[in-house]
């Protein structure tokens, strides 16, 4: 291992890259002068934004704050549009009004936007059915899709090419352009949906369509209410009056899994400036936060030895794969010097493991004395295959169990579950329906209705419709936490959850 030291924003490539990304021919040939490109491209965010994210993570880990990190599994470059944007970030902005009414604590809010364009893939082939030349359908093999930035989703198109990479800059300078437009024009108090206009039509079930409808009630009284009397332009977390926050009216940070190490290193910057950042430090600054995913955090890895020397908020993926040793020397490496806000600790072991392998990290977490925030991610444990489409989906209960199941380890072991991360979007499509890819919810999505507008180019998303119902009950979670004192137990687990398809504790 290197020390220290040692580091540099290229010491990654003296160590073996997990989910590599090979150019060949012409493409090979472009690739440095792509990066060299790159690397002269203005800063996409600034240090002092990224540490005011440190600063609000810091919070989040002792408890003051809510971490909300969603949004797509893989953005594409033709859904880079202005209606995708508005609704994707209103929907983060829905969602987190949600929580933080019930859980009267401020929420940070980081999307998976403006940059999540890179997959690593279980396999990197994959095969595909093509027609053949005299009309007869064969199965080919094919490189598996890497996201926009390494390839193309259509077959002919999946060498990898470094010009993807350039586009990748400008579509998440394009997209985070636009969302600091719309946040400093009031999108999120002005053009941002009302929760009376939130429609429950497709709520299944009559007692859980009344409970939203209360929920709903109570939220737009408590909006209206602090209108009227302008305290929404007072003080706020967000620091400023009015329209002071780092994103206008209210903070928004970006986020991406740091995966292309040729483009991290391109887009890091050393901070030559004084004052509301740290001088003669490495920034990356393609993201306010990235994190390392779970296939790519090995130790003596290039994204470990890559992320360890920049000043940024990182994240961790965290599976069932991962030993307490392990993710203990994993944090040390990342941060030694123990400083509060610099490590996420994002937890994905599906609903039936967590019980199994989340005491052990928390107990080797807490007796390394590390400061971590722990978020649970409900995703990426529970996905699979449905038999009758042949599509990649996840259920709504096992989402919510395994929020559950963590929120109650945790509880148990005194630590705080400081957030959630999740793969949801708010884009419609022509004819203004939500997709159509995760199973379940309020809306009891089926089987047979998983084809009907599936537009994730990886991974399963929940909707509007479903997403909010996971605020309800998170909110509701927070709001039981606030008047009774505790986080596990009765908190998550109320009619909302058992009608929302929970599994009961026996
Ligand atoms: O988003 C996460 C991973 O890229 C994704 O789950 C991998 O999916 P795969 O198993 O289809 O390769
Ligand atoms: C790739 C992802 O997750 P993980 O690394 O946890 O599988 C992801 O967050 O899209
Ligand atoms: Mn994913």
């Amino acid at each position: 291992m290197t020390t220290a030291e040692q580091w540099t924003p290229a010491s990654w490539k003296t160590k073996t890259v997990a989910q590599p990304v090979h150019y060949t021919g012409q493409n090979a040939e472009k690739l440095p002068g792509v990066l060299n490109k790159l690397s002269s491209l203005p800063p996409l965010v600034t240090p002092a934004e990224v540490e005011r994210l440190r600063h609000q993570l810091s919070l989040v880990q002792s408890g003051k704050a809510f971490l909300l990190h969603a949004g797509d599994c893989a953005e594409s470059f033709d859904s880079c549009t202005a209606g995708n944007i508005e609704k994707k970030v209103g929907l983060i902005l829905s969602f987190s009004l949600v929580l933080v009414w019930g859980g009267r604590k401020p929420v940070v809010r980081v999307g998976r936007i403006a940059g999540q364009y890179a997959k690593p893939r279980s396999s990197p082939k994959e095969k595909v059915k093509v027609k053949g030349e005299n009309g007869e359908e064969e199965v080919r093999e094919v490189m598996s899709f890497r996201g926009d930035n390494v390839n193309g989703l259509d077959i002919k198109d999946r060498d990898p090419d470094p010009d993807r990479l350039m586009s990748a800059y400008f579509h998440s300078s394009t997209t985070l352009n636009y969302i600091r437009g719309l946040l400093s024009s009031g999108f999120a108090s002005l053009y941002g949906t009302h929760p009376r206009d939130w429609s429950l039509k497709h709520v299944r079930s009559d007692s859980l369509r009344n409970s939203f409808t209360d929920i709903i009630d109570s939220l737009s009284d408590a909006l209206d209410f602090s209108q009227t009397i302008g305290a929404t332009k007072g003080e706020n977390f967000e620091g400023g009056a009015g329209r002071g926050g780092a994103f206008g009216e209210v903070d928004f940070y970006v986020s991406h899994e740091g995966l292309m190490l040729d483009y991290e290193e391109a887009l890091t910057r050393k901070n030559t400036v004084s004052g509301n950042s740290e001088t003669n430090s490495y920034y990356n600054s393609s993201a306010h936060f990235i994190w390392i995913g779970d296939r790519t955090r090995q130790l003596d890895g290039a994204h470990v030895e890559y992320f360890r020397g920049i000043r940024n908020p990182i994240g961790i993926k965290v599976g069932p794969s991962m030993k307490g040793e392990e993710l203990v020397r994993l944090v040390e490496l990342v941060n030694p010097d123990k400083e509060p806000g610099r490590v996420t600790l994002i937890t994905r072991y599906g609903a039936d493991k967590v019980e199994t392998y989340l005491p052990g990290h928390i107990k080797a977490i807490q007796e390394s004395g590390h400061p971590v925030v722990w978020v649970c991610d409900p995703m990426h444990g529970n996905t699979h295959t449905s038999a009758t489409t042949g599509l990649k989906t996840r259920y709504f209960k096992s989402i919510i169990t395994e929020l559950t199941a963590t929120l109650e380890v945790h509880s148990k072991l005194g630590t705080y579950l400081g957030g959630a991360s999740l793969e949801f979007t708010g884009e419609l499509n022509d004819d203004g329906y939500s997709v159509t890819e995760c199973l379940g919810g309020s809306m009891e999505l089926s089987e047979e209705e998983l084809g009907l507008r599936y537009q994730s180019f990886c991974d399963p998303r929940l909707n509007f419709e479903q997403s909010l119902d996971l605020a309800f009950l998170l909110s509701n979670h927070f709001k039981h936490v606030r008047k009774n004192g505790d986080q596990g137990d009765a908190a998550f687990s109320g009619e909302l959850y058992k009608a929302l398809g929970g599994r009961m504790k026996e």
